[in-house]
């Protein structure tokens, strides 16, 4: 792969990967980070955006400034459509941290029920956007010198966008992209450009059986090889942070009922039967939180996507027609069309959530609180656990490492503040399925207290060697290394997956490694159960990390994660995932755009390492490998022991330590 320098073995990065991290809150700094579009004020309203197949228009002035400033026109023009759903999704990313104010680059959660756009792509685009707004910010130039991951930008002003192509959903007020990871959104303002800082990542799905898979320690390593020299830190490296963004959700959720008995299966993985689920809200199979919205669920026909794919076509159909000048046709062309713009004139959701059979109503607060004290431990933390250092700060609270008082060991700590965070289902989904389901390579529960309501903490393993990120990002890992780490997340993948848990938010930065070599996924809070055959459509995860499938905002299952997987493979090999220097805006066009990213070493990868990227990274879900497939394909075979990853581990961790 490339010819990185060596350090006791280990091969570092010359460049550190990563010029931007999104956990690195030193981008934060930059005052191009920060987003200038400001927050949508008042809420709902639509906008009908055009496109003439030279330019859009309809956009808000901030918007239209940022669209010319991120995508040029000639690439507007090869894909009018992939614009849209970047503008949309960056439009609904915005809403998603209005209160952040500034975009950040980090996993969000949009419930797709607010989709209610719907574009042609001839002239008469035709937008709506709810929700947007506008105002224009204050405006800083921008400078960008970096992407910014979040936004952007600087235009001058904002308002809300709306874009035009395909369908809009809402436009949140102004724009910011998403950008991965960072940390925490609410705190503080997000972040820029996209960095890298902790993993975070998800996925799906299915029903498989469950394979074994050994943990391959054990086998003597070879000392890693030495490389001069570090460069400069970059961003990137991030810092303690983390990154995702919360999402909160409404609807569905289930029910876990407390004092479960767990059964232990193959591999050390237990699933608390006890915690039973069920479904309150809806029978939409979201675990908890962060499947909120209630858009999901219900993966059939009712969906609106689906109508609006149907619009869509006849969109497009129409617009067919009007190209033909035939005469004598030419207006029974257009009598036609009109007939049918007159049954389908305004999009009307498919249903209200609430007559879906069940009410996926978002949780009050009291709800979750409720829920939360029936999942929680009772007493005080703090005689149990003494707080030593802060290790991060994510988007919902801060972890710390803990000892606990009685000589036992050393664990992690999250806490969060409960009451000021903006999804609070979410919280209580991560806790709901790292309690329920247990397994190797999940970050392993150990227990949980609410102190006077608002003070939650959840105590865990302690992963000494930290993420996955800081590894990618600093070293060149071989392709048995690489083998080793994806052969242990597929495992965690395959498990969640045959319990019909979608992950949706997989990345380096949600992959926790122990100094023994191990590797863990973390980060649950965006996880959703959905049943076998069925789909779901919230927009959730990482940007850079996504699948076409969400971003475009169809329906997707388990194989998201897939796709997020060999996205995670590419950031092994290039030390970032693809786009990650363009804006958040521009990415997603891209991705929209481009489909199956490029493979940027591929001629000096092994033909196995090739293949099982290319059955990850295939664009179409169903065409796409499973986990199964995966466990069982030669690249995995080659994996190296976990062992083999202590002294990259290691490395990375004396760098931190002095500050590279
Ligand atoms: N069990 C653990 N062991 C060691 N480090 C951890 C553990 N859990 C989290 N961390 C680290 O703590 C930091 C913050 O983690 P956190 O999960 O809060 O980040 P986040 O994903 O950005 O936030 P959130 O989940 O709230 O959105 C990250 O650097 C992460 O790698």
């Amino acid at each position: 792969m490339s010819t990185p320098k060596e350090k006791k073995g280990v091969r570092i990065r010359n460049l550190f990967g990563r010029i931007f991290s999104p956990s690195d809150k030193s981008s934060d700094t930059s005052p191009s980070s920060s987003i200038d579009i400001s927050q949508p004020y008042n809420t709902v309203h639509r906008i009908h955006v055009g496109y003439d197949g030279q330019k859009f228009s309809g956009l808000p002035q901030p918007w239209m400034d940022m669209l010319l400033r991120d995508i040029s026109l000639a690439d507007q023009k090869k894909n009018p459509s992939a614009v849209v759903t970047a503008l949309k999704f960056y439009a609904a990313s915005l809403k998603e941290h209005e209160q952040a104010k500034f975009m950040t680059p980090k996993s969000v959660y949009m419930a797709s029920d607010e989709d209610d756009v719907d574009i042609t792509l001839d002239g008469q685009v035709t937008e709506h956007l709810r929700s947007l707004d506008v105002k224009s910010p204050s405006s800083s130039n921008g400078s960008r010198s970096i992407p910014t991951s979040s936004t952007n930008q600087s235009l001058s002003e904002r308002e809300p966008p709306s874009p035009a192509p395909p369908q809009l959903n809402e436009v949140p007020s102004v724009p910011p992209p998403v950008a991965p990871r960072s940390s925490n959104a609410h705190k503080q303002p997000p972040p820029l450009p996209p960095q890298r800082s902790e993993p975070v990542l998800q996925k799906i799905c299915s029903n498989e059986s469950e394979m074994n898979a050994n943990l391959g320690h054990s086998a003597p390593v070879k000392p890693p090889r030495i490389p001069p020299r570090i460069p400069p830190k970059p961003a990137h490296l991030k810092q303690a942070s983390s990154s995702s963004t919360s999402t909160s959700s409404s609807s569905p959720s289930l029910l876990f009922a407390s004092t479960p008995a767990s059964t232990s299966t193959s591999d050390g993985q237990t699933v608390n039967n006890n915690m039973a689920i069920k479904t309150i809200h809806s029978d939409q199979n979201s675990i908890g939180h962060s499947l909120s919205n209630g858009s999901f669920g219900s993966s059939t026909s009712d969906d609106p996507i689906e109508q609006r794919s149907s619009n869509k076509e006849n969109h497009e159909k129409t617009h067919q027609n009007n190209n033909n000048n035939n005469n004598g046709t030419q207006q029974r062309l257009q009598n036609q069309q009109n007939q049918r713009d007159e049954n389908e004139p305004v999009r009307v959701r498919s249903q209200p959530r609430e007559q879906k059979g069940a009410p996926s109503r978002k949780m009050t607060d009291n709800e979750v609180l409720d829920e939360l004290r029936l999942i929680v431990n009772c007493g005080n933390p703090l005689d149990k656990y003494e707080t030593k250092r802060q290790i991060g700060v994510g988007a919902s609270g801060t972890v710390f490492v803990a000892q606990r008082r009685d000589g036992g060991d050393v664990v992690a700590v999250k806490r969060m503040a409960f009451k000021s965070q903006p999804k609070k289902e979410m919280l209580l989904t991560e806790i709901k399925v790292m309690q329920q389901y247990k397994h190797p390579n999940l970050v392993n529960y150990i227990e949980s207290y609410l102190v006077d309501a608002d003070d939650l903490w959840v105590v865990m393993d302690y992963l000494e060697g930290g993420n996955l990120t800081d590894v990618v990002v600093k070293t060149e890992l071989d392709e048995g290394q690489i083998s080793a780490v994806l052969k242990e997340c597929l495992k965690a993948l395959h498990f969640l997956h045959s319990h019909s848990i979608v992950h949706r938010d997989i990345k380096s930065d949600n992959v926790l490694l122990g100094m023994d070599g191990a590797v863990k996924l973390t980060d649950m809070g965006f996880c959703a159960q959905i049943q076998p055959g069925s789909k779901r459509d919230t927009v959730v995860g990482t940007p850079y990390w996504m699948s076409p499938e969400i971003l475009n905002k169809k329906k997707y299952n388990y194989k998201v994660d897939i796709w997020s997987l060999g996205i995670m493979g590419l950031e092994m090999i290039d030390g970032e995932p693809p786009y990650l220097h363009e804006t958040p805006l521009k990415a997603i066009y891209l991705i929209a755009q481009n489909g199956k990213p490029e493979i940027k070493k591929r001629n000096e990868l092994s033909p196995e390492f090739v293949h099982f990227l290319d059955r990850c990274l295939v664009v179409d879900p169903e065409c796409r490998a499973d986990t199964k497939e995966l466990l069982n394909h030669p690249f995995i075979s080659r994996a190296k022991p976990l062992n083999a990853l202590i002294p990259y581990i290691k490395a990375v961790k004396e760098l931190k330590e002095k500050g590279k």
